[in-house]
């Protein structure tokens, strides 16, 4: 879907380039998140695919066209942006943000605006309450909400998005995160997604890209391999310490082998009061219902409630354990 061939970026006035020789490919519907330290050339990246910078040497092919050849109205409905700061306009309502790229289209009044309300339900904000506001009248989070409805508004197939929840508390941020994911399940776009935040980019990214000084990339795979075997020494630091409880956070309960119930595990089980987890559960949801039961083993237990079998604490911590700087996933 996206490929960027060989690119390289020097800006003017500068000697070394910020990225040199790059080649990376996002495949259609899959997030791919580009992590790494602060001015190791993500957002130069990022803003190379949009063309909002010009590579120096390279191409970037969206879709089979080099972007060079596509014109800027045309790069716009087929890419959308969502940035930090979000970019709102401040003397512009909700609903007119929102309009922004259907008008530059020319698009019928009609239709920008039946698809202005369609996006603010699919952003979670009543469009009654929320289409005539101001950004100013909106909370951090509902303005980072309208700002993925603008960038949504042409349905691009690609969306770029950098440091989206940068701004945001981590509370906040967590639930934008997963409205976000359950979003992607609806539209699959195919998202090139840019922080500094390696537990951001485990639990949005379908791949990572880890980059390092220069632009240069340390390593580009799933989260789970990149937390299992990280390529290097830059990675493994950049990790950091808690990858072996990120990893449970990413495999589910039922992937684990699982022994049948002895009969006294059935017995509480029946009393309710065994540490239960559904199958799809992640590993971590199990460890903590194990934790709070006092218990050593779960049952595990499908969406209706039928019993899978049991999962030992001893599994999870071997899961745990040899899972980080071992073998394959
Ligand atoms: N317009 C510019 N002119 C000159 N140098 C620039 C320009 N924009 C970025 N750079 C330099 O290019 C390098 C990469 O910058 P870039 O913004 O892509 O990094 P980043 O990884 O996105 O950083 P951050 O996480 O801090 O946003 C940095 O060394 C930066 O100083």
């Amino acid at each position: 879907m996206i490929q960027l061939d060989r690119v390289s970026k020097t800006y003017p006035g500068s000697t070394a380039p910020a990225i040199e020789e790059l080649s990376l490919d996002v495949r259609a519907g899959e997030i791919v998140v580009l992590v790494g330290p602060s001015g190791c050339g993500k957002t130069t990246t990022m803003r190379m695919i949009n063309r909002l910078i010009e590579p120096t040497t390279g191409r970037v092919i969206l879709d089979g066209d080099d972007v060079t050849n596509v014109n800027a109205d045309e790069l716009r409905r087929r890419i959308g942006y969502v940035i930090q700061q979000v970019g709102l306009l401040p003397h512009m309502t909700v609903a007119s943000n929102i309009g922004l790229v259907p008008r530059a289209l020319g698009w019928e009044k009609k239709r920008i605006r039946e698809r202005v309300e369609e996006l603010l339900d699919l952003v979670g904000l009543d469009p009654a309450m929320y289409r005539g506001r101001y950004p100013k009248q909106l909370s951090g989070g509902q303005q980072q909400r309208v700002g993925v409805a603008r960038a949504l508004a042409a349905d691009p197939p690609v969306m770029l998005m950098d440091e989206p929840f940068g701004a945001i508390d981590p509370i906040v941020r967590d639930r934008l995160q997963d409205e976000f994911l359950a979003l992607q399940q609806q539209i699959h776009k195919t998202v090139v997604f840019v922080t500094h935040d390696i537990q951001e980019a485990v639990k949005l990214g379908d791949r990572i890209a880890i980059f390092a000084e220069g632009g240069r990339i340390a390593q580009y795979d799933t989260p789970a391999q990149i937390l299992a075997n990280p390529a290097d020494e830059f990675v493994s630091s950049f990790i950091g310490a808690g990858a072996a409880v990120r990893l449970l956070r990413l495999e589910q309960t039922g992937s684990m082998p699982l022994l049948p119930l002895d009969d006294a595990l059935a017995e509480k089980h029946g009393r309710g009061e065994a540490a239960v987890v559904r199958a799809d559960q992640s590993l971590y949801a199990t460890l903590d219902a194990m934790l709070h039961a006092h218990d050593d083993v779960a049952v595990v237990v499908d969406g209706n409630g039928s019993v899978v079998g049991g999962l030992p604490w001893s599994t999870v911590l071997a899961r745990a354990v040899d899972g980080v700087g071992s073998g394959p996933t």
